[in-house]
């Protein structure tokens, strides 16, 4: 998959592809319904399969005071997005300037002049241009004078009837229902990034632990979770059970929440490597103990629920 930060000097070949256009935060089922009719069309017409999103995300510019939101930041949703088969993704600079461009300008510069899109997929819901005024319906009325066709994907559910929606998902994070959550994303939920040093208290405890920072991720419940991790190099991937607290440590009262995972039969220096974290099942909550030793054992019987739970 090729990635365009801008639509300047588009190669010719990245010209004339199918596009589906939406923020996909969280590849779910229902955006991967969206790429797979895309990528169907793309096959009928044989040309490449493209995804138009925006970076950043659009509520970061219009809500900017709400917390960190995103299931899958950048790096995540493009990797994704390759497994799915996309070719081109291109990814537009969202700014106050570009949301004041009216659904006629975007269509026109963006999917027509750019792009040369042959056709586009978008979801039964997607809105775009100044003040949301464009709709699928806008697109398949330009789509008709401007030679381009158009697919509006209706909403996708489960056996039954749960909905596929970003928000939805984020709800059940927020309540520690990950397998809730999985349920919407096709995929456990993932939070990923470099390992960092912290307060080395986790190997006299006689459990290291990978502390990997939330950044831009959404904050899920706060607790202990069975979690798989697997150190991403670019390789294949070894998945080793674990446990990890999630949270702001009230021992110890940590300033910004972390994530900080135990893997169960694994030594070694993950230091600066790159860890990605499944949450599983949320076990309990974070809790202050009156002692180390209180904490210790807690933290011995989260290793046995969690393994409990990952081997089922
Ligand atoms: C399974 C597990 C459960 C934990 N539970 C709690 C907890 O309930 N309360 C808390 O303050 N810290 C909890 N911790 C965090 C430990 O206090 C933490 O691992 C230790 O402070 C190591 O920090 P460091 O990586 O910065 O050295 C838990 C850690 C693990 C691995
Ligand atoms: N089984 C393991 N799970 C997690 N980290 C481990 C494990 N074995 C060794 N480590 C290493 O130990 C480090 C964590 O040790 P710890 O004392 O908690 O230090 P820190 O406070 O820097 O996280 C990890 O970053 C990793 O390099």
């Amino acid at each position: 998959m090729q990635i365009f930060r801008h639509t300047e000097n588009l190669p010719a070949a990245a010209r004339g592809a199918v596009v589906a256009i939406g923020n996909f935060d969280g590849v779910h089922r229902g955006h991967q319904t969206v790429v797979a009719a895309a990528q169907a069309e793309a096959r009928r017409l044989g040309v490449p399969l493209c995804v138009l999103s925006f970076e950043p995300h659009p509520r970061s510019l219009f809500r900017p005071d709400d917390p960190p939101f995103r299931l899958t930041p950048f790096r995540i949703k493009a990797r994704l997005l390759e497994a799915l088969g996309v070719d081109l993704h291109v990814v537009l600079h969202f700014d106050q300037a570009f949301a004041a461009r009216s659904a006629e300008d975007f269509i026109e510069t963006v999917l027509v002049g750019a792009l040369g899109a042959r056709h586009v997929v978008v979801g039964y819901d997607f809105c775009f241009g100044h003040r949301r005024a464009g709709t699928p319906e806008t697109l398949t009325a330009f789509g008709r004078l401007l030679g381009f066709g158009v697919t509006i994907v209706t909403q996708a559910s489960d056996e039954t009837g749960g909905l596929f929606s970003s928000s939805r998902a984020r709800e059940l994070l927020a309540e520690g229902d990950t397998r809730g959550a999985a349920e919407i994303l096709g995929r456990p939920w993932e939070i990923e990034g470099r390992v960092e040093h912290g307060d080395k208290r986790g190997r006299e405890l006689g459990f290291p632990t990978a502390n990997v920072e939330l950044g831009d991720f959404l904050r899920p419940a706060y607790g202990i979770y069975a979690v798989r991790c697997a150190v991403d190099e670019g390789g294949p991937l070894a998945w080793h059970d674990g446990v990890a607290n999630l949270g702001i440590r009230p021992m110890w009262r940590t300033e910004a929440p972390l994530l900080e995972a135990y893997l169960f039969d694994f030594s070694g220096d993950l230091y600066h490597r790159h860890l990605r974290v499944q949450l599983v099942e949320w076990l309990r909550g974070e809790e202050k103990f009156d002692s180390l030793e209180a904490l210790v054992a807690q933290i011995d019987r989260d290793c046995e629920a969690a393994r409990q739970v990952l081997a089922r």
